[in-house]
């Protein structure tokens, strides 16, 4: 597989300016599967001044979005045609199976050509104005120079969300991937070369947070800073973003619930609540890991769930045979076993897993097993904190009050999930459940035609839809007085 394993500044491929390289490890086995330029605060500087200037001469946000539009469209169809590529240096880079990956890039394929469709549709509206001789209109302009930082657990999906809705209203860009899954990042900036994009309009800059991100959130030339991540991150970028009061968009974690009434489809809902969770080891912002049953079927659940998941097949995620790969790194699964003790010191009860597998063929990954604990509570940290693994909790409730009630008692607000055949009971809860998305008898859905954010301490803005598109526009109105004469007040 050839990759060119650079950042991308100003049209041209690039190694650091400091010469440092980091190593990108296969987390199914440790290998080293690449070795990429570390990037620091003076490629950001470098990045941050192309795309300023690309932005100011005002080239891209003038191009035709006819042909801006075009050029994303072209962009999703390289995607389409290297998919099968794409996929298996996902897999290689995060451990999550090569299936999950394919379905990864239809979806991210469905981005960029659904905002190909909207770069020529975002025109602006004419005001019926209220001042006698004069014209009101509103226009949509581009925010300008763009700072776009993702996570490893989507590394490409995440990107997409960011890269298409910038490119197809005439941003320039500064995109910088979790530096332990770069790899699809640094390709589909191939893709955008070869698809037309022009110099200094996308710019790849490699490296760690502190430095390269910390750069893009507080360096005065960056207009707009869009962060997919984790919490404590998010934080920090909001306040180094104060610094010329960046418009913010913020992606940030979820502690999702997923209400199982007893009147719901009982095998369906088990099934669901299994893929509402286990999917890429658990490492989902949305994952449906907080469950709570109707105490009525509490144990019957509980043993169905355990039993589908006793019969998981860990393993690499090439292997067709494989359910679940491995976490994504060392100090990622140290987290998750930490959160695991707590939960069994706070008195939860482990049904199922809580441990790493023995099969010596996987003690080079960083696998953990399928986790369930039942007795839980809200207070607990495993019910509150984002464990980000393969780790459910199962609380119950009596009453429609009660599993609301419960649902909400989160700082996030990401997503939950409703499972019941009685409609005007879900619409009940759903109105009253305070998340960016619910769904009704289903979970973890998304497409790139429905808005995608959260409540509370989830996130600010929306990405996907025609909000996600709107985040990189300014509103501009323009009042032009067709017969200006003197006032006389003064
Ligand atoms: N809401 C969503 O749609 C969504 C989607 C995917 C992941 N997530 C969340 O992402 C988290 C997991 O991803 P992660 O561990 O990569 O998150 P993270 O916050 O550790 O890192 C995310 C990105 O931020 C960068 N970063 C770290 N410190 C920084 C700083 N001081 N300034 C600027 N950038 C900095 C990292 O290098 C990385 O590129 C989870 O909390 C998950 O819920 C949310
Ligand atoms: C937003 N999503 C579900 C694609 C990835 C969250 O981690």
């Amino acid at each position: 597989m050839s990759l060119k394993n650079q950042q991308y500044i100003n049209g041209k491929w690039v190694d650091s300016i400091s010469g440092e390289t980091r190593e990108i490890i296969n987390p199914f086995n440790q290998e080293v599967i690449a070795t990429v330029p570390e990037g620091d605060e003076a490629d950001a500087k470098a990045a941050i001044a192309a795309a300023r200037d690309a932005f100011d001469k005002g080239e891209w946000s003038s191009t035709p979005a006819t042909e801006r539009g075009a050029i994303v469209r072209t962009i999703a169809e390289f995607i389409e045609r290297d998919k099968e590529e794409l996929a298996r240096l996902e897999s290689l880079d995060t451990g999550k199976t090569v299936e999950e990956s394919r379905g990864d890039m239809d979806d991210i394929a469905g981005v960029f050509r659904y905002y190909a469709e909207l770069a020529d549709k975002m025109g602006g509206e004419l005001i019926d104005s209220p001042v006698p001789n004069s014209v009101s209109k509103v226009v949509h302009e581009p925010v300008g120079v763009c700072g776009q930082i993702t996570p490893w657990n989507y590394p490409l999906l995440q990107a997409s969300w960011k890269l298409a809705p910038a490119l197809a209203t005439g941003n320039t860009l500064i995109m910088k991937p979790s530096e332990i899954t770069p790899l699809t990042t640094i390709k589909v900036f191939e893709l955008m070369e070869e698809a037309g994009v022009p110099a200094g309009v996308a710019n790849l800059v490699l490296g760690a947070g502190h430095t390269v991100g910390a750069e893009l959130s507080s360096n005065v030339d960056v207009d707009l800073i869009s962060f997919t991540g984790g919490i404590v991150t998010g934080k920090k970028i909001m306040q180094a973003a104060s610094v010329n009061v960046k418009k913010l968009a913020l992606e940030l974690g979820g502690k999702n619930p997923n209400i199982i009434f007893a009147d719901a489809d009982f095998d369906t809902a088990v099934d669901q609540a299994l893929n509402g969770v286990f999917f890429h080891a658990g490492q989902i912002c949305s994952a449906g890991t907080r469950l709570i049953v109707e105490e009525s079927i509490h144990d019957q659940f509980v043993d169905a769930l355990v039993e589908r998941v006793k019969k998981f097949k860990l393993g690499s995620g090439f292997d067709e045979a494989t359910q679940m790969g491995p976490l994504i790194s060392a100090e990622h699964l140290a987290k998750v076993e930490k959160y695991v003790e707590a939960g069994v010191k706070e008195g939860a009860t482990l049904a199922v897993g809580g441990r790493r597998p023995e099969e010596p063929e996987l003690q080079k990954g960083f696998f953990y097993l399928p986790t369930i604990f039942t007795n839980c509570t809200t207070d607990m940290t495993i019910v509150q904190e984002e464990a980000f693994g393969p780790v459910i909790t199962v609380e119950t409730f009596r009453s429609e009050e009660e599993a609301v009630k419960l649902a909400n008692d989160s700082i996030y607000g990401l997503a939950g999930g409703v499972w019941t055949n009685d409609i005007v009971k879900a619409e009940r809860c759903v109105a009253k459940m305070r998340m960016g998305t619910v769904w009704i008898n289903d979970f973890n859905l998304y497409f790139p035609h429905a808005p995608w954010g959260g409540f509370k301490q989830s996130g600010i803005g929306r990405e996907l839809g025609r909000l996600g598109i709107e985040e990189y526009t300014e509103t501009k109105h323009i009042f032009h007085n067709l017969k200006p004469e003197p006032i006389h007040w003064f």
